[in-house]
């Protein structure tokens, strides 16, 4: 029987390489990848939107690589600037230009090894609205904590990101990337009833703005799907995917989740 996807929620699937791969090796994932994403139902039935963020040399290329697929590419940071005498920068412009659909905004990382504020954020949030581009914006507390406390951390970023928006937001796509600090490059991710409380939290809090969508990260991974999908709209992977196949593997939930949900809707 054909899928009814009409009725079902539309995964996003994010990947992050960070700066773990080096030239070679980050094509040839994303080769692997291109391959599952032609092959795989879930996303042939547009149950999954699946989409990579590589290191910046890398982006024509692998936009080449994705181009017959579904997949998109996305870049992990961008300049506060648009143009200019900015030495080793890059601008949202160019970014839309090399076919980025989405920037990746205040990850953790950078917010604690490279000085990123919630004033750069806002203004790279506002630069990549203007240039076309998704926000994948990361929020998250630093320290572990209550679901509560984690929440008003969260829904304080987020508001501060969006400060400077130069659209309503009502009319903007954005994704939230819940990553509370404490649980990247970790062994596994939050519990459960932790992502669930704050993802709900914040879909509480969007929930008049229909082009966001709230998905979680942080040692994120197979199976994580299948426990907290009734409250996130998906995941943002890192490391856990470096082997290709646990894509295959989360597809697969993304499968078995469809299968299971009423059709009824
Ligand atoms: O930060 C992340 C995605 O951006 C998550 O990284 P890890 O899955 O490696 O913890």
């Amino acid at each position: 029987m054909p899928f009814d996807t009409t009725s079902c929620p539309r995964f996003r699937l994010g990947v992050s390489l960070k700066m773990y791969f080096g030239y070679q090796h980050t094509l040839s994932w994303c080769r692997q990848i291109a391959d599952i994403a032609v092959r795989h139902d879930a996303i042939h039935h547009r149950m999954a939107e699946l989409f990579v963020m590589p290191s910046y040399p890398t982006l024509p290329v692998a936009h080449d690589i994705f181009a017959s697929t579904h997949v998109a590419i996305g870049a992990q940071d961008l300049s506060i600037h648009e143009h200019g005498a900015f030495t080793g920068e890059v601008g949202a412009p160019m970014l839309a230009e090399l076919g980025c659909a989405y920037v990746e905004i205040g990850h953790a990382e950078r917010r604690r090894h490279f000085g990123e504020t919630e004033d750069s954020i806002a203004v790279k949030t506002a630069n990549a609205i203007r240039s076309g581009l998704t926000p994948v914006l990361c929020i998250g507390e630093s320290e572990a904590g209550d679901v509560e406390s984690a929440s008003r951390a969260c829904i304080e970023q987020f508001e501060s990101a969006v400060s400077k928006s130069p659209t309503p937001l009502s009319e903007s796509a954005m994704i939230l990337a819940y990553e509370p600090h404490w649980a990247i490059g970790s062994s596994q991710p939050a519990p459960h009833h932790h992502i669930a409380g704050v993802c709900h939290r914040l879909r509480q809090h969007v929930v008049d703005l229909s082009g966001v969508s709230v998905i979680y990260g942080g040692s994120a991974g197979p199976g994580l799907l299948t426990s907290i999908h009734a409250h996130s709209d998906g995941l943002f992977l890192g490391r856990f995917v470096h082997e290709p196949s646990a894509l295959t593997t989360i597809l697969d939930e993304v499968l078995a989740i469809h299968e299971r949900l009423p059709r009824t809707r």
